[in-house]
């Protein structure tokens, strides 16, 4: 669902870590734009260096140079108490292995960031449509792998969030479960608007994307708008 309007701009936006010779150069000036509402989703080897990418745009670690800016804020000029902010209003985190604080359950691990934002989505509808009602009174360990990522997707869309990053999120699912979250994204960011980055190794997924960057030795070598995305359900591999 991509609007016409630059969302998320990210310019010239390097990363190393190391010195010497540990150094290694992990993004090499990124730049891109991706539009308001876009599931955006990137590819490449392991080592390319797209968790790191996640990481800036999520303000969960510094740049060493470029620029990122998502919905006119500009990350790279805020201090520390501002990217709290920042993250805290504007954006959801999806991982791989869901991160769910096992001692809540799934109402309350979502319940929890709903009380972050100054405008929750309404918990019993939510949990309706995340397919998640009859669960709601359980541990993360009693329910499936596909409903804890589940649960995450509603504990990062609960806020209402801007921008919902993903990280290998079926990467811990199999095919059947993985294309269920994959259909639940579709509907979230239909739905809710969220601008969507989904970072994988699976290339089928790309099939969904209104944009697909790829990613290699810390450069964009694809950055390409897909004028006729599949449907989630239609995806295969
Ligand atoms: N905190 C860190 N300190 C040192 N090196 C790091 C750190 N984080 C990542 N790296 C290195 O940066 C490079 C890119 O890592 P990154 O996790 O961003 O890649 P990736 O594309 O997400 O890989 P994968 O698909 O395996 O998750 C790798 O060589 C990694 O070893």
């Amino acid at each position: 669902m991509r609007g016409t309007e630059p969302y998320l701009v990210v310019d010239g936006l390097m990363k190393h870590y190391g010195d010497g010779e540990a150094r290694v150069q992990v993004l090499d000036g990124i730049t891109t734009k991706i539009m308001r509402g876009e599931v955006c989703v990137m590819l490449g080897p392991s080592g390319s260096g797209k968790s790191t990418f996640l990481n800036l745009i999520g303000g969960l670690e510094d740049a060493d140079g470029g620029h990122v800016s998502v919905g006119g804020c500009e990350l790279t000029a805020l201090g520390a108490r501002e990217l709290g902010e920042y993250r805290r209003r504007e954006l959801g985190f999806v991982f791989q292995f869901y991160n769910l604080v096992p001692d809540l359950t799934i109402r309350e691990n979502i319940e929890v960031t709903a009380h972050l934002s100054d405008s929750p989505l309404p918990l019993e509808d939510l949990l309706r449509s995340l397919g998640l009602w009859e669960h709601r009174d359980k541990f993360p360990r009693q329910v499936s792998g596909g409903q804890q990522q589940r649960c995450a997707i509603g504990r990062a869309l609960v806020k209402n969030p801007g921008l919902i990053l993903c990280d290998e999120p079926t990467g811990a699912l199999d095919y059947k479960t993985s294309k269920e979250v994959l259909e639940l994204m579709e509907r979230v960011n239909r739905e809710y608007g969220c601008t969507v980055v989904m970072v994988t190794h699976n290339a089928a997924i790309a099939g969904m994307a209104d944009r697909v960057l790829r990613l290699r030795d810390g450069r964009l070598v694809e950055d390409q708008v897909n004028e006729a995305p599949l449907s989630a359900a239609e995806l295969d591999w």
